[in-house]
């Protein structure tokens, strides 16, 4: 039985200027102890997806239910308790700031009935979880970002939930410390068993340590599978976009992404790929141009890519595009589908 599952969920919102429809007919089954990741660009429906999910947001049409329990058959004392378990971190940590650490993480223990003391015990071993046991008394302003969004985290653990949603929870970090807060919530998803919705607008996000993935573009699913599967062998356009840019500025590559000559080339094995490109240029006598070369981190395995030029000479780049394919490499063409 799927952790979640949406099944025909539309959603509009009307307003004076009209309606918009920001989820058109979704249909998604996340597994218990995924770490799915939902990404499309801005105004895909992907905050209103994941708010859809802990009936924050109503859907105007389809069913979300969780471990089997449709939310719309809830009564509101149910629906609150299914709530519960139900965690949720956002870009911005919504902290309270005229709190201590300790009583940010306290805050929802004293909800749910616990004495103080209790509640306190409880805290400090949350903020053990996250790293952050010796800033129990400090305050919001006095920590980094990501101190920030690990108070979040203990204070979303806080219910003992069994899913965390986490809106754009890396946008406004760096790279180094999304990396450690991506390896908290995968730490926390193997060792306290709690499936995790990743919501991100950046694929080195869902490379990093998603399992699955759904691919929202104006508020319909084009693309959903494991991240190994949508990484290596992209069939939207959205998709061939994001995996390209990263989800990041790299809009330098835009200009000369143009020509059928040029391909992304994926490594879904521990290749090393030097002397595969090298032993092909000493084989064919003819140069390529490496636009984009990188290693990632795909689902825990490691896999590199790139993007070569080939040249003008398209007999040459065809037999040279064939050789890459014998050693087993991924290939698909660069259009023009960056713009
Ligand atoms: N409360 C609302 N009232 C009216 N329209 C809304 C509301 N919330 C979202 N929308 C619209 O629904 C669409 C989807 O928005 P949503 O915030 O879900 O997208 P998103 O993918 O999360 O975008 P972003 O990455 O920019 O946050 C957008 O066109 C947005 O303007």
């Amino acid at each position: 039985m799927a952790e979640i599952l949406i099944e025909n969920v539309s959603k509009s919102y009307v307003s004076k200027d009209g309606s918009v429809q920001a989820l058109k007919n979704v249909n998604l089954a996340i597994e218990s102890g995924d770490i799915f990741g939902i990404i499309g660009m801005s105004g895909a429906g992907k905050s209103t997806l994941v708010r859809c999910m802990n009936f924050l947001e109503v859907p105007t049409e389809g069913t979300v239910s969780i471990r089997g329990k449709a939310l719309s058959d809830l009564s509101e004392k149910e629906l609150r308790k299914e709530r519960e378990k139900i965690g949720m971190i956002f870009q911005h940590f919504n902290l309270l700031m005229q709190k201590s650490v300790l009583e940010n993480v306290c805050f929802p223990l004293y909800i749910q009935g616990k004495r103080k003391g209790e509640a306190r015990k409880r805290a400090l071993e949350l903020l053990k979880i996250v790293g952050l046991e010796d800033k129990a008394k400090a305050y919001p302003a006095q920590l980094s970002g990501g101190q920030k969004q690990r108070v979040a985290i203990a204070r979303a653990l806080a219910s003992d939930p069994k899913i965390l949603l986490c809106d754009e929870a890396t946008s406004a970090l760096d790279p180094q410390t999304t990396s450690s807060i991506l390896k908290l919530l995968e730490e926390i998803n193997r060792n306290l068993h709690i499936t995790i919705v990743i919501i991100t607008h950046q694929m080195a996000v869902v490379r990093e340590i998603c399992t699955k993935v759904a691919i929202l573009k104006d508020g319909e699913v084009v693309e959903k599978g494991s991240v190994e599967e949508i990484f290596n062998n992209p069939k939207s356009q959205v998709a061939k976009e994001l995996i390209l840019t990263d989800g990041s500025q790299q809009t330098d590559l835009k200009p000369v992404i143009q020509s059928g000559d040029r391909v992304r080339i994926v490594f879904s094995e521990n290749s090393a790929f030097e002397p595969v490109i090298a032993n092909m240029i000493l084989k064919f006598h003819e140069p390529v141009n490496i636009l984009k070369a990188d290693t990632k981190n795909v689902g825990g395995v490691a896999k590199g890519e790139m993007i070569l030029e080939f040249p003008g000479d398209s007999e040459k780049a065809k037999a040279m595009k064939q050789y890459l394919k014998e050693r087993g490499l991924a290939i698909g063409e660069v259009t023009d589908s960056v713009d």
